[in-house]
C-alpha cells in the first residue's frame, strides 16, 4: 500500500520546528511580514512589493538541511513550478511573479532558499471547509467549482497535468478570484500521460494510482486522475467538506475508495446533493481510468456552466432540504416515524419490511424525513438532518436519529442521568462520547452537552453500527455480548483518548427503546464513518531541493537574479 510514497496526513503528527523569516525581510523588491501557512515543502509568507505595497505571498522552500538527492528533488518541483508559471497563464490559475533565491547569512537554515513571489489570495479553500457547517455547500460553492473547472479545462488543453488537486491547493483572492496553486507536481502531458514522482496526497488519488508500479521515472499520471480529484472536490465543496468515501482517516477513505473501484462496494454520495451536481460527481468517480476517460475537464466545465447558468435551476438551493427518491425508508426509520407521532403516511408501496420512496402530494413527508407534524422542536431538525446526513448509508436517516433521541431525553438538552452516568440530549457517557466524539456544530469544541456534537455523534455511531450490522458481524457476536444494542453510553466501556472503542467489559446503563435491528449490535473493532474532513495538513519528509532556479519569463512582475 505504501509502495507509491502517497503522503497520508495521519502520519504526520510530528512536526520539527521550522527556520522561520524576520517581519519585513528584504527579498529582492518584497518585504515579507507574518506567516501565512506552511506546507511539506516550505513556508508562505504574507509579503508586499515594496515599490507600491501590492500584496504578495511568498513561499521559501528551505534548502539547506537536505541531502544531494532531496535537493536535486525539489529542484525538479521547483522547476516544474516556473515552468508552469512561464506558461500557463489564466485568470483561475495563481501567478507566480519571480523566483529569487533567499540571501540570508545571519539565518543559515534559510540562507540559499528558493523563494516563489505569488499573488496573494485571502484563504485556501481546505481553510473554508475546515470552518463550514458540514451537510451544506459553502457560500459561493458554485461560483469555485466554475473556477477550479475551468482552471483545469485550461491546465489540460495546454498539455498539463495538475497531479496534486485538493482543496489546500485551491486558493481563494480577495475579490472572489478562484486560483488553482501548487504546480510542483504539474508536469507535461508526453502523448496521453506523464511521470510524476511518487507524491500526491491520499485523499484525492484516485484508485488506480494503488495498482500502478512506480518506475524510475515516477508514477503514471494521466488527465483522469485530475478528474478524479475533482469529483472528490467538488461532493466536499458542495457538503461543506464531507469526503464523498467513508473513513475517519485518509488512509481508510482510500480503502474504501479501491472497495468501490473493484466493484464490491457501490458508491454512496450524500443525499443532499442536487441531482445533476450528482451525476457530474459520480461521472468524474467513474471507477477507473477508463471509464473516467469521456469526461474531460473541458466536459465537466462546460456541464458545471450549464447547470449553475440554467434557469430551471437558478435559487434552487443546492442541497435541498429534503432528497426526495434517494432515502429508502428502513424498517427502523418507520419505526421512528411512529415514535414521533407524525403521520407515516408515504408507504406507497411496502415491500419485506422496505418501503418504496414515492413522495406525490405537497403535503407528504419524504422518507427519511422528519415529518412536518411530528413533535420534534423545530429548532433541532436541521441539526438532526445534517447529521444524519454526514453518514453514507442510507437507513440511517434524520426520522431514525430524531426517534432514538425521543426515546433517549425527549428532547432534552439538559436531561441527566447521574446514576448510569449520562448526559445531555443523547444521553452520552462522557468518557464513551469522547472516543466518539464529533464537532457537529463546528465550534472548535466537542461538547457531550452540546445538542450539535451529541447528535453528530450519535450519527456517526449509529453508522457504524449499521456497517457492522450489514456486514453480518453483528449477527455472528449476537446479544451475548456486551453492550446489547444499547446506544453509545451504554456500550462496553473502557477505552480512553483517540481510539474507537471495541475492547472494553462493563456494559452499564439501561436499555434504550431501540428500533430492533440495532438492539442486536455489538460493537467490536472500529470502522468509523461519517465526517471526513481532511486530517491536519500534511507534513511530508523533508524535501528536496536543487536551486535550480530560473527567472520566470514573460510574466515577472520583477525579476530575481537567476541562481
Ligand atoms: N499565494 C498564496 N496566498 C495566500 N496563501 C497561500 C498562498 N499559497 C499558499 N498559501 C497558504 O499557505 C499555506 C501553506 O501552503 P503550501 O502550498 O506551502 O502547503 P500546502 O499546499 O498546504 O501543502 P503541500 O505544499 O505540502 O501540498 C496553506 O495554508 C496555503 O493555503
Amino acid at each position: 500500500m505504501t509502495t507509491t510514497g502517497a503522503r497520508d496526513p495521519q502520519d504526520d503528527d510530528f512536526e520539527a520546528p521550522r527556520p522561520r523569516l524576520p517581519e519585513g525581510f528584504r527579498i529582492e523588491g518584497w518585504e515579507t511580514g507574518a506567516v501565512i501557512g506552511s506546507g511539506g515543502w516550505g513556508t508562505v509568507y504574507e509579503a508586499r512589493t515594496v515599490a507600491d505595497g501590492t500584496p504578495v505571498a511568498v513561499k521559501v522552500l528551505p534548502t539547506g538541511a537536505l541531502g544531494p538527492g532531496q535537493r536535486a528533488a525539489l529542484g525538479e518541483l521547483v522547476a516544474r513550478e516556473v515552468r508552469f508559471s512561464a506558461e500557463a497563464d489564466h485568470p483561475h490559475l495563481v501567478r507566480t511573479h519571480a523566483v529569487c533565491t533567499v540571501e540570508a547569512s545571519e539565518l543559515p537554515a534559510l540562507d540559499g532558499a528558493i523563494a516563489l513571489v505569488m499573488d496573494r489570495a485571502e484563504a485556501s479553500l481546505k481553510d473554508v471547509l475546515d470552518a463550514a457547517a458540514s451537510g451544506r455547500p459553502i457560500d459561493g460553492a458554485e461560483r469555485v467549482l466554475r473556477g477550479v473547472a475551468a482552471g483545469l479545462a485550461h491546465m489540460h488543453d495546454a498539455g498539463w497535468v495538475h497531479g496534486d488537486l485538493k482543496p489546500a491547493n485551491v486558493l481563494l483572492g480577495p475579490g472572489g478570484q478562484v486560483w488553482l496553486a501548487d504546480f510542483g507536481l504539474a508536469t507535461e502531458l508526453d502523448g496521453t500521460h506523464a511521470h510524476l514522482p511518487p507524491l500526491g496526497t491520499l485523499d484525492h488519488l484516485p484508485p488506480e494510482w494503488w495498482s500502478q508500479r512506480t518506475g524510475t521515472q515516477g508514477a503514471v499520471v494521466r488527465p483522469t486522475a485530475d478528474i478524479w480529484a475533482f469529483g472528490v472536490l467538488a461532493h466536499q465543496v458542495l457538503t461543506g467538506g464531507l469526503h464523498p468515501f467513508p473513513g475517519a482517516t485518509a488512509r481508510a477513505r482510500s480503502l474504501s475508495a479501491q472497495t468501490y473501484a473493484r466493484g464490491t462496494a457501490p458508491l454512496r454520495l450524500d443525499a443532499g446533493l442536487a441531482d445533476d451536481m450528482r451525476l457530474l460527481i459520480a461521472d468524474c468517480l467513474a471507477p477507473d481510468h477508463s471509464t473516467r476517460l469521456p469526461h474531460t475537464a473541458r466536459g465537466i466545465a462546460a456541464r458545471i456552466e450549464d447547470i449553475t447558468g440554467s434557469p430551471r435551476r437558478r435559487g434552487r438551493r443546492l442541497v435541498p432540504a429534503v432528497a426526495a427518491g434517494f432515502v429508502v425508508l428502513t424498517a427502523g426509520a418507520v419505526a421512528g416515524v411512529a415514535l414521533l407521532g407524525g403521520g407515516v403516511g408515504t408507504r406507497d408501496d411496502d415491500r419485506d419490511g422496505g418501503v418504496s420512496a414515492t413522495v406525490t402530494g405537497a403535503r407528504r413527508p419524504v422518507p427519511g424525513e422528519i415529518p412536518a407534524d411530528s413533535d420534534v422542536p423545530e429548532a433541532l431538525r436541521p441539526v438532526i438532518a445534517r447529521a444524519a446526513h454526514r453518514c453514507t448509508d442510507e437507513e440511517i436517516t434524520p426520522v431514525l436519529l430524531a426517534a432514538l433521541i425521543k426515546a433517549e431525553s425527549g428532547f432534552d438538552a439538559d436531561a441527566t442521568r447521574p446514576q448510569s452516568e449520562e448526559y445531555g440530549i443523547a444521553m452520552w457517557t462522557p468518557s464513551v462520547f469522547r472516543a466518539w466524539a464529533v464537532d457537529g456544530d463546528g465550534d472548535g469544541d466537542k461538547d457531550h452537552m452540546s445538542p450539535p456534537d451529541a447528535i453528530a455523534t450519535m450519527s456517526l455511531y449509529v453508522c457504524w453500527l449499521d456497517q457492522r450490522f450489514k456486514t453480518g458481524r453483528a449477527a455472528e457476536e449476537g446479544p451475548s455480548r456486551a453492550g446489547r444494542g444499547r446506544l453509545p453510553h451504554q456500550r462496553p466501556h473502557g477505552h480512553r483518548g483517540g481510539r474507537r472503542p471495541g475492547s472494553g467489559t462493563a456494559a452499564r446503563g439501561q436499555g434504550a427503546a431501540l428500533p430492533r435491528r440495532l438492539r442486536a449490535v455489538t460493537p467490536g473493532r472500529t470502522r468509523a464513518v461519517g465526517r471526513t474532513h481532511q486530517g491536519p495538513a500534511h507534513r511530508s519528509s523533508p524535501v528536496p531541493v536543487t536551486a535550480a532556479v530560473s527567472r520566470t519569463p514573460g510574466r515577472s512582475a520583477a525579476g530575481c537574479p537567476a541562481s
